[in-house]
């Protein structure tokens, strides 16, 4: 499906908020189909995402698996309006974003429905906020009183596990993994329909990462749906639903965690479950990665 319009539409009216009485448990979340992006002009014009179609259920974890530069990032930047799709259609909460006008995107992502946090907790979080005004700030712009926001952050503090001393700090007064958690936390401030993590642990050491994972695990209770970005297939393996592999610029597998993991079909899927130590799967040897790669090349 082609968008010869994906140029930017005149701004409507803004669309009606329905998502807290959708009667329907069964509207995805996010419904991408047949997405294309290209990035550059003309004889530099590249496609970097080819017909991509995904969908994830409210409460659901999808964990997005992809060596560097097949095109996570992009995906990710699609379905929050940072870049354009040159066909296909993306849908959030229910509302088709795809042709939106830029004014109409930065309204969609004010209102919080959908959550970013970056592998770097730094561009999530500014340096001259505390760690309270950053948490309290989204509430503050939809005009909750300070006294009710910072009430409204103290559980999500215990959420992510960080003690109420860190509130008075700056992001430069505490630690990378704690700054992530307090970056996870504000994504969810707005109590989100989807929050969306790229590479929210790569940049962390081990114990901090176990403990991000296992908090990013324990939300699943919250009913938030969660989309996780990783190169690492053992990262998401252990939290996410279902994972999706995404193998230069295309989903060349998608299934349950538990199927994919098992059973991967594509030769790039078998490649990253045989070289994925942490999964308890009976490691290939040299040769069979050899001809793995052999069949990826061809
Ligand atoms: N703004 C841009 N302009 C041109 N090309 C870009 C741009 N951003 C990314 N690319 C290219 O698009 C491809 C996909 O990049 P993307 O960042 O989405 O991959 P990724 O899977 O997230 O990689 P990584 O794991 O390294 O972050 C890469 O070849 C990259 O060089």
């Amino acid at each position: 499906m082609t968008h010869p319009g994906s140029a930017p539409r005149a701004d409507g009216p803004e669309p009606q908020d329905t998502r807290r009485d959708d009667p329907s448990p069964a509207r995805p979340v996010l419904a991408i189909t047949g997405l294309d992006v290209h990035y550059g002009l003309r004889r530099r014009r590249r496609k970097v995402l080819h017909d991509v179609t995904l969908s994830v259920a409210p409460g659901e974890t999808v964990g997005i698996v992809g060596e560097t530069g097949s095109g996570k990032s992009t995906l990710a930047r699609a379905v929050l309006g940072l870049v354009r799709a040159s066909a296909g259609t993306v849908t959030v909460a229910g509302e088709d974003v795809t042709g939106h006008s830029e004014a109409k995107w930065r309204r969609l992502r004010r209102r919080g429905t959908v959550q970013y946090v970056f592998q770097d907790p730094l561009r999530s979080l500014d340096p001259d906020l505390t760690v309270a005004d950053s948490l309290a700030e989204p509430l503050l712009l939809r005009g909750v009183p300070r006294g009710e926001a910072l009430a409204r952050i103290r559980p999500l503090l215990e959420r992510v596990r960080l003690p109420g001393e860190l509130l008075d700090r700056l992001p430069g007064e505490i630690s990378g993994g704690q700054r992530q958690r307090v970056a996870v936390a504000r994504a969810l401030v707005t109590e989100p329909e989807l929050v969306i993590l790229d590479e929210p642990v790569s940049a962390l050491d081990s114990a901090n990462r176990v403990q991000v994972l296992q908090i990013l695990k324990e939300l699943r209770t919250t009913g938030v749906a969660i989309v996780l970005i990783s190169h690492d297939l053992g990262s998401v393996a252990g939290i996410a639903d279902r994972i999706a592999v995404l193998y230069r610029g295309e989903l060349v597998e998608t299934g349950t965690a538990r199927d994919v993991i098992r059973r991967p079909r594509h030769p790039y899927t078998r490649l990253l479950v045989s070289s994925a130590p942490t999964l308890h799967t009976a490691p290939a040897d040299r040769a069979e990665r050899a001809a793995l790669r052999a069949a990826l090349t061809t």
